[in-house]
């Protein structure tokens, strides 16, 4: 069901500072900054030829990273994303093998305006996934 990897994310305490390394030190395409409040965390991303880095710092009072940043205020990997052809059944069949869709269970739209939602990281040996619909039309 899942295809290529989209992208990892890495949850940063100071998005300038990483962006200026894989700028400068790792010599990497960066892109500049985007808030996305639905999300709360501002992104960046950095293009690599197999696959993109996704920079993360959080947005706001109630950003899904800032736990996880408190418990490792360095940064560290936060999640993989796989893209999928269809998100709703993708989550449905998900779902119907007992693995637990976060938030309302509805895809958001992420940050490459496709759809996207989150699986329960204690479902998935400890990591947090990212299902992104490779395709930003929704199945009706
Ligand atoms: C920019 C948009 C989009 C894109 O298009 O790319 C994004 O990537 S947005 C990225 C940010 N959004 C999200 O992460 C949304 C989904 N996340 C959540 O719903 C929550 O963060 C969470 C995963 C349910 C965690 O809940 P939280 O309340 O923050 O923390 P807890 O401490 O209660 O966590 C419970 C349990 O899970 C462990 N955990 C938490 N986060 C991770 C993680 N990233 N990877 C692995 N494990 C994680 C945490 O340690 C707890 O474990 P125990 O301590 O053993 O109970
Ligand atoms: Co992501």
């Amino acid at each position: 069901m899942i295809g290529r990897l989209n992208h990892v994310a890495i949850a940063v305490p100071d998005l300038a500072a990483a962006s200026a390394q894989y700028r400068d030190a790792l010599g990497a395409k960066v892109s500049e900054p985007v808030e996305e409040p639905d999300h709360g965390v501002t992104v960046v991303f950095v293009e690599l030829p197999n696959t993109k880095i996704e920079l993360l710092e959080p947005l706001g009072e109630a950003s899904p990273i800032a736990k996880f940043l408190e418990k490792s205020p360095a940064g560290g990997i936060h999640h993989v994303c796989y893209e999928v052809d269809d998100i709703g059944d993708a989550a449905a069949r998900l779902q119907a093998k007992g693995a637990r869709v976060l938030g309302d269970g509805e895809p958001k739209i992420g940050a490459h305006g496709k759809p996207v939602l989150f699986l329960h990281p204690k479902d998935f040996n400890g990591t947090l996934i990212e299902l992104e619909q490779a395709s930003a039309v929704m199945a009706p």
